[in-house]
């Protein structure tokens, strides 16, 4: 166990080193990530847990949030996904993670309105993968999620925060709590960074591997 910090390009080295020389697959990390944000969710907010919208992009880190949908419908809660990315680009994770949504039957939607009677927002736009600033149905999606007054869930990083600096790149999702995954990230204890993360929770349980623990 380390208290390592790292910045997006490190975690996308441990998490290659992690799937393509150890040989965890892709789909294995996403579901430990997933897991370790269903847990915070269930043991911190068991008091907001009536209407759950997950709001996910179409990478990786939207594919951690339905994963996260998948697991908290199974656990019997109301989850509903509000998708604001563009399908064209979806990881192939994302696909799969989408396909076994669909199977499960748990409502999507990109309608916003969704948002207006959620007690809990699963942040699940952009992790480690931003690389320019939030414009368009990104920023509105953040916008939207800012003005409700639910509990706000952030997966891996708030999105619209850069992972190297904490600088908001436009505009960001303030979180009540951010689970990040295997190290916390330089971004979330700058300054900006860290008044958007809320509570830090280090899911230092992945299996991720770093050559130089
Ligand atoms: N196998 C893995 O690599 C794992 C990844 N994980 C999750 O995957 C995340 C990283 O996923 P991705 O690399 O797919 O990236 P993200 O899901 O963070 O972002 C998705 C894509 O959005 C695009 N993008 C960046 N900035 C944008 C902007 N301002 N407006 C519009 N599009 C923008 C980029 O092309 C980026 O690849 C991590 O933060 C973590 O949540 C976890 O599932 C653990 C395993
Ligand atoms: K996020």
């Amino acid at each position: 166990m380390t208290d390592k910090i790292v910045t997006a390009e490190e975690m996308r080295h441990y998490d290659s080193y992690t799937i393509n020389t150890i040989g965890i697959p892709s789909l294995v990390l996403m579901e430990r990530a997933a897991l370790a944000v269903r847990d915070e969710i269930l043991h911190a907010f068991p008091l907001n847990l009536k209407n759950v919208v997950i709001v996910a992009g179409s990478g990786n880190n939207g594919g951690d949030g339905l994963a996260i949908a998948r697991l908290l419908h199974i656990a019997g809660v109301h989850v509903s996904i509000l998708n604001v990315g563009n399908p064209d680009h979806a990881s192939d994770e994302h696909q799969t993670q989408d396909n076994i949504v669909k199977y499960y039957q748990i409502p999507e939607t990109t309608d916003f309105a969704v948002l207006d009677n959620a007690t809990l927002i699963v942040d699940a736009m952009f992790g480690i993968g931003i690389d320019r600033p939030v414009t368009g149905n990104y920023a509105e999606a953040i916008k939207a999620i800012n003005n409700t007054d639910a509990i706000v869930v952030a997966v891996d990083m708030p999105s619209g925060i850069n992972t190297d600096t904490g600088e908001i790149m436009g505009t960001a999702v303030k979180a009540t709590a951010t689970v990040t995954f295997a190290y916390n990230k330089v971004g979330l204890v700058k300054s900006d960074g860290a008044s958007y993360a809320g509570r830090i929770v280090i899911a230092n349980d992945m299996g991720t591997y770093a050559i130089d623990d």
